[in-house]
């Protein structure tokens, strides 16, 4: 039985429910928002389409308790519209509504994996793990999985191969001081210093070239949540499934004694083994600022007046 929660059904939330329930990887599903009929009406549109499908799960809607023995929770809220402004704007809001969704969670006796995906990613991460009192491992943040994504594709693209073909990993903070650990990067298994079909790879204009790939789905759309769901789906079967694969998801990391993105493998535990990679020494020194900013961002949370 794969159970499931989405808290926040706008434009990523809605997605997710959607791909979910297309890809039929979950058997129940609960969704909630503060908006009450956005919750409802997203249900019916789903049983509506859901005759068409071999595996029809059950959908609950607005129901805390029922989070209780789910295998994952997802974080989806957020404010799109602050997003336009600039892109640590939902900072305090996000707070607010962490605050007043946390004791909810805590209170079903939720002890399955959270993942947030509201923004500034790690920050908030770090803040939700700190109101659920959930243990670390299982909280995360979808972190810089999608920068890592975004740089893979920009570097296959410059010499022709496919995105699954590049590995290595994007860490530090999302949208913010995100750091590519260079030295993990693979074309095919080879180091990117090694020319493809006699091609060398500029591995600048490949960053170049990825923000602006996320520049032109915002852009065009006005958001970008087609890549940003599908990767949450990615990372949920990962969880469901057990897999132990690496993704440099939102995580406590010791060593930099703070919430980062960094890689480590994901399984129903949430966090297992750290990928512990050897750094260098200038990759070493931006993570640190990453953490730095992190941290700024989540005393910010932490100072919220408690009246709000
Ligand atoms: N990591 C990425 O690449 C990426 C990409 C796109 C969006 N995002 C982030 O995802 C988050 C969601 O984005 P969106 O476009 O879906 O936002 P949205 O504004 O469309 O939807 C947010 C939803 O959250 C609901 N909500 C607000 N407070 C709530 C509460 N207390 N309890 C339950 N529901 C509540 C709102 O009613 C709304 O339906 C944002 O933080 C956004 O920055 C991240």
């Amino acid at each position: 039985m794969r159970k499931l929660g989405i808290i926040g059904l706008g434009n990523v939330g809605a997605l997710l429910a959607n791909l979910l329930v297309a890809r039929q990887i979950v058997d129940e599903l609960v969704l909630i928002d503060t908006n009450s009929d956005l919750a409802v009406g997203l249900q019916n549109d789903l049983l509506d389409g859901m005759s068409a499908l071999a595996v029809q799960p059950t959908i609950k809607v607005q129901d805390y308790a029922a989070l209780k023995d789910a295998d994952a929770v997802v974080l989806a809220i957020g404010n799109a519209e602050l997003l336009k402004e600039q892109r640590f704007a939902e900072l305090t809001d996000v707070g607010k509504m962490m605050r007043q969704i946390a004791p909810q969670i805590k209170q079903s006796g939720f002890s399955g994996v959270l993942l947030n995906l509201a923004n500034p990613n790690e920050a908030a991460t770090a803040y939700l793990q700190y109101l659920t009192e959930l243990p670390r491992p299982k909280v995360i943040g979808l972190g810089t999985v999608l920068d890592t994504a975004r740089l893979h594709r920009a570097i296959a693209d410059q010499v022709h191969v496919a995105p699954s073909a590049v590995t290595g990993f994007v860490y530090g903070q999302h949208d913010g001081e995100a750091v590519p650990i260079w030295s993990t990067f693979r074309i095919n298994g080879q180091p990117l210093e090694k020319p493809v079909m006699g091609q060398k790879i500029d591995p600048h204009q490949s960053e170049i070239q990825a923000k602006l790939n996320g520049w032109y789905a915002i852009k065009g759309q006005g958001q970008d949540v087609s890549g940003m769901a599908l990767w949450t789906m990615r990372i949920l079967q990962a969880v469901l499934s057990d897999e132990q694969v690496s993704f440099p998801v939102a995580l406590y990391q010791p060593q930099y004694q703070s919430y980062l993105s960094f890689a480590a493998q994901l399984g129903r535990q949430g966090v297992g083994n750290y990928t512990l990679l050897p750094l260098r020494p200038l990759e070493e020194d931006q993570l640190k600022v990453a953490a730095q900013n992190i941290q700024d961002q989540l005393n910010i949370l932490l100072e919220l007046p408690t009246e709000d």
